[in-house]
C-alpha cells in the first residue's frame, strides 16, 4: 500500500519551472520596470525564483564549488574534528543541524560565517552557530570567505530590488542589515540506499529574510508554490542561484510575499551538493510589518518581536528539552 504520510513518496507534478530572472536588465536601458514586475510576480505567486547574469564571477564560483567538493571527500574522522563554538551545549557536533526541529536529514553540513559580520557571541547565550575552519583543503577558508562576500553583495542588490518591488524606496530595508547575522551552509547529501524513506532537507521555511541557494546539477530541491500550494521541482539551471522569500520578508511585506515551504530529495545513485546563504537581519532588529505597507484596509498582520528572540528560539528551543516548542510566525499573528 502506498504510504501517503511520507512527503518523499509523493510524485511531484511537473509544472512550469519557476521564473528565471535576468538581473542584467537592471543595468540595460529601460529594463528596471520590467525587472521589478518580474520580481514582484515571482515573490508573490511563487515565493522563489532563479537569477542569472547576477554578477558573481563564474571563475570564483567554479573554484568555490571545487573546493567544497574536495572538502567533503575527507574521511569522516577528519570532518568530525570540526566543532561548533557552541559545542559545550551542542550534543550533535559536526554533520548535524536543525536540532531544534527534532529532525535528522540525510546530509552533512558545514556552517560558515561572513568573516567581518560574524554574529557577536555572548557566552551566556549559545548563539554562535558556526564550525571551526579545517586545515584542508588549504584554500577552503579563503574560497568560502570570497564566496560569502559575493553572496552578501548579491543579497543587498536583491534586497533593494525587492524593496522597490514593494513600492518602497530602494534602501528602505538596508538599515535592518547593518550588523547582519547572515551565514552560509555547505550541504552534502551522499547517495541514500533508501531514498523513499529520507529527505536531504526536511520540509521547512527559512527563518531569515532571503536565502540565495546554489545547487549542483544533481538537483533535488523542491518547493511549494505560494499561489496554489502545488509542489514543484526547482530545476538545475547552469550559472543560476535560487532566491527564496523567508519569514522576515513575510513580516516586513505584511504577507504580500509569503515565506517559501521547501525540501530536498535524495537519490540512491547520486550525491548532491547545495549551498544556501541565509541573509539575516541584525539581532536587535525589531520585526514588524513596514508601516508604509499597512493602512486601515490592510492592518498589520504581525505583532512586534526581535530577530534575536526568533532566531534563538528556533535554533535552541528544544536543545535540552525535546518537548519545548520553537517559535513560529503564527505566534505573532494578529487575530483578525
Ligand atoms: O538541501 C537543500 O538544498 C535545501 C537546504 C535548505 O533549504 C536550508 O538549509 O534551509
Ligand atoms: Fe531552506
Amino acid at each position: 500500500m502506498e504510504n501517503t504520510d511520507a512527503p518523499s513518496f509523493k510524485t511531484v507534478p511537473v509544472i512550469d519551472d519557476i521564473p528565471v530572472i535576468d538581473l542584467s536588465k537592471e543595468i540595460n536601458n529601460g529594463g528596471i520596470a520590467g525587472l521589478l514586475g518580474e520580481i514582484s510576480n515571482a515573490c508573490e505567486k511563487w515565493g522563489v525564483f532563479q537569477v542569472i547574469n547576477h554578477g558573481v564571477p563564474l571563475e570564483l564560483h567554479a573554484k568555490f564549488e571545487l573546493v567544497v567538493k574536495e572538502f567533503f571527500k575527507q574521511p569522516s574522522d577528519e570532518k568530525r574534528k570540526l566543532r561548533k563554538d557552541i559545542d559545550a551545549v551542542n550534543p550533535y557536533d559536526y554533520g548535524y543541524e536543525e536540532f531544534a526541529e527534532n529532525v535528522k536529514n540525510w546530509k552533512e553540513v558545514f556552517d560558515f560565517p561572513l568573516e567581518k559580520k560574524r554574529p557577536s557571541c555572548n557566552p551566556k547565550k549559545p548563539r554562535d552557530q558556526i564550525h571551526s575552519w579545517p586545515e584542508f583543503p588549504s584554500e577552503f577558508k579563503e574560497a568560502c570567505e570570497n564566496y560569502g562576500q559575493e553572496m552578501e553583495k548579491l543579497a543587498y542588490r536583491l534586497l533593494e530590488l525587492i524593496s522597490l518591488s514593494l513600492g518602497l524606496p530602494k534602501h528602505r530595508l538596508n538599515g535592518f542589515f547593518k550588523d547582519h547575522t547572515s551565514m552560509g551552509r555547505l550541504i552534502h547529501c551522499p547517495p541514500c540506499p533508501q531514498p523513499h524513506l529520507a529527505l536531504g532537507t526536511h520540509e521547512h521555511a527559512d527563518i531569515g529574510a532571503l536565502t540565495i541557494l546554489f545547487q549542483d546539477d544533481a538537483g533535488g530541491l523542491e518547493a511549494k508554490r505560494t499561489s496554489d500550494g502545488e509542489w514543484f521541482r526547482v530545476k538545475f539551471v547552469p550559472n543560476a542561484y535560487v532566491v527564496n522569500v523567508g519569514d522576515m520578508l513575510e513580516v516586513w511585506s505584511n504577507k504580500k510575499y509569503v515565506s517559501l515551504v521547501h525540501r530536498a530529495k535524495v537519490t540512491s545513485t547520486r550525491e548532491r551538493f547545495s549551498v544556501p546563504f541565509f541573509f539575516n537581519p541584525a539581532y536587535y532588529v525589531v520585526m514588524e510589518p513596514i508601516e508604509e505597507l499597512t493602512n486601515e484596509d490592510n492592518p498589520a498582520k504581525y505583532k512586534t518581536f526581535t530577530w534575536e528572540e526568533y532566531y534563538v528560539s528556533r535554533k535552541f528551543a528544544n536543545l535540552k528539552n525535546p518537548k519545548k516548542v520553537a517559535l513560529r510566525l503564527a505566534h505573532f499573528k494578529v487575530e483578525e
